[in-house]
């Protein structure tokens, strides 16, 4: 498999490189340059197979040739084998239509596990014996961050730079990172936002430079293994409820597009998709883009769901290009110097065949967890609330099942379900004494000198 830029202006990279690059050399975003699919027969014979087995099926095309089917079994045993549950991304019944798929059962209690805990051995396995040193630059609105931190933390040959917006994070999302003290780990709050965050990671890897003196690489959606291993839930949760016979749907909390675009090349590789609900919070340019072509960001909200306040989705380049059918780089320096576009009539008629989407506010957000609750005894985190709000409102026949990705364990979000369901989640066990740990960051003005200059100090320069 090779993979293209969505601006057609960078090499052509296999899955080695693709991983190790993380952002394409020209702004651009790496997408495979065709979408593999499963027959019918391939996908009907995932039907009780495992976590590991149907992930091995489902992301095998992908990775051919820097990988052989047993290395990424024997990845995917790593990864996998640390989550809690024996399902690894269990589905649960809330009533006769409406399923959630729990993707929080790893490490940091977030759906971001499933992709992190992998690429950190994808990173480990394409460095050894390289004496290649990688400095990640990432960027989070809480769960990407911890995650990413989990999965590196102490590895040889790998620094990790985590950029988050200060005081914009729960407390427990925050001290998920800042409380591991490995001394490959470094926390930054910046004065700004998550989208403010975002650029100044994406300007790292335009900086010539910077990225050259630095092996720069990318633990956020931008990388396309992140996506990858988003696909295999899809298929997990679908086969059960009957796919390939009977097509299911899909609701999405979604802020930076990489969970539900995971989704929506599922629906290329061949899984019949009756619809791909996209949920935003009240911070709600996807929502406003699907519904009317109008992509302007506004100002962000800050919310219960602080995941989600986004406004600049990296990932929805990844679908404008997918649906152009070409490469989108006017189109993103257009957005990027206005902060403004209109979709074309072809990517609005193109995304309307699987899309769907909503705006979900508090109101609907809390009653949505309450539903939860009374209906079939879920703790939803916020996010999940969002989706599961959005998926009840939808349009849909009754015959549909309709699966919400429940993207984060309730206990992240302890204060904002308390106060929505006066239920104060239970507390897992991985939570352990973060309370009592100790942290360690360090505060930054969101300035591309004051990050750089911090990161120039404690990197490894390239040999
Ligand atoms: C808990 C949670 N739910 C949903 C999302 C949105 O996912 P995406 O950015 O892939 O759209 C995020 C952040 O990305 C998140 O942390
Ligand atoms: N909600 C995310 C934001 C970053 O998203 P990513 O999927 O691109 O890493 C977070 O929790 O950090």
């Amino acid at each position: 498999m090779r993979y293209q830029s969505t601006r057609g202006a960078a090499p052509l990279l296999g899955f080695r490189d693709v991983t190790l690059a993380g952002l394409a050399s020209d702004g651009g975003l790496y997408v495979p340059e065709s979408w593999p699919s499963l027959t019918r027969e391939q996908i009907a014979d995932l039907a009780g197979l495992s976590y590991v087995e149907t992930a091995v099926r489902v992301m095998l095309p992908f990775v051919g040739p820097d990988l052989s089917e047993d290395e990424l079994r024997d990845l995917c045993t790593q990864a996998y084998g640390r989550f809690s549950h024996a399902a690894v991304t269990p589905l649960v019944q809330l009533d006769h239509q409406h399923w959630l798929l729990e993707l929080f059962h790893g490490p940091t209690l977030a759906f971001k596990d499933v992709a992190l805990q992998l690429l950190g051995l994808l990173f480990e396995k394409f460095l050894a014996g390289s004496g290649d040193h990688l400095t990640i630059v990432g960027a989070t609105s809480g769960d990407t961050g911890s995650a990413a931190i989990d999965a590196v933390a102490g590895r040889a040959g790998i620094d990790i730079f985590m950029l988050h917006p200060k005081g914009r994070v729960s407390e427990v999302q925050r001290r998920q990172m800042t409380t591991v003290l490995a001394p490959n780990v470094h926390n930054i709050a910046i004065e700004g936002s998550f989208d403010d965050a975002q650029a100044l990671v994406k300007a790292m890897f335009n900086d010539a430079d910077f990225a050259g003196r630095f092996q720069v690489t990318a633990v956020n959606s931008i990388n396309w293994a992140r996506l990858m291993a988003q696909v295999v839930y899809y298929f997990y949760a679908a086969v059960r409820l009957g796919a390939p016979d009977k097509p299911v749907a899909f609701a999405v909390p979604t802020g930076n597009f990489g969970d539900v675009f995971a989704g929506y090349v599922a629906a290329k590789m061949g899984l019949p998709i009756a619809r791909l609900i996209v949920a935003t919070n009240v911070n709600d340019i996807l929502h406003r883009a699907l519904s009317t072509g109008d992509y302007s960001t506004g100002t962000v909200t800050p919310t219960a769901a602080p995941s989600m306040d986004i406004q600049v989705s990296s990932n929805f380049e990844r679908l404008l290009a997918d649906l152009a059918g070409a490469p989108v780089a006017d189109q993103m320096r257009g957005f990027e110097a206005a902060r403004a576009m209109q979709l074309t009539n072809a990517q609005r008629d193109g995304a309307a065949a699987l899309f769907a989407s909503d705006r979900i506010d508090a109101d609907a957000m809390n009653e949505a967890m309450r539903w939860g609750f009374t209906q079939a005894g879920e703790v939803l985190d916020p996010h999940s609330a969002i989706g599961l709000a959005a998926a009840r409102r939808a349009d849909l026949p009754a015959d549909v099942p309709v699966v919400t990705l429940a993207t984060a364990h309730s206990a992240k979000f302890a204060e904002a379900v308390e106060r929505a369901t006066g239920l104060r989640p239970p507390v897992p066990a991985r939570v352990g004494d973060l309370h009592e740990r100790q942290e360690r960051y360090d505060v930054l003005p969101a300035t591309f000198e004051a990050i750089t200059a911090y990161i120039a100090e404690r990197a490894t320069p390239r040999q």
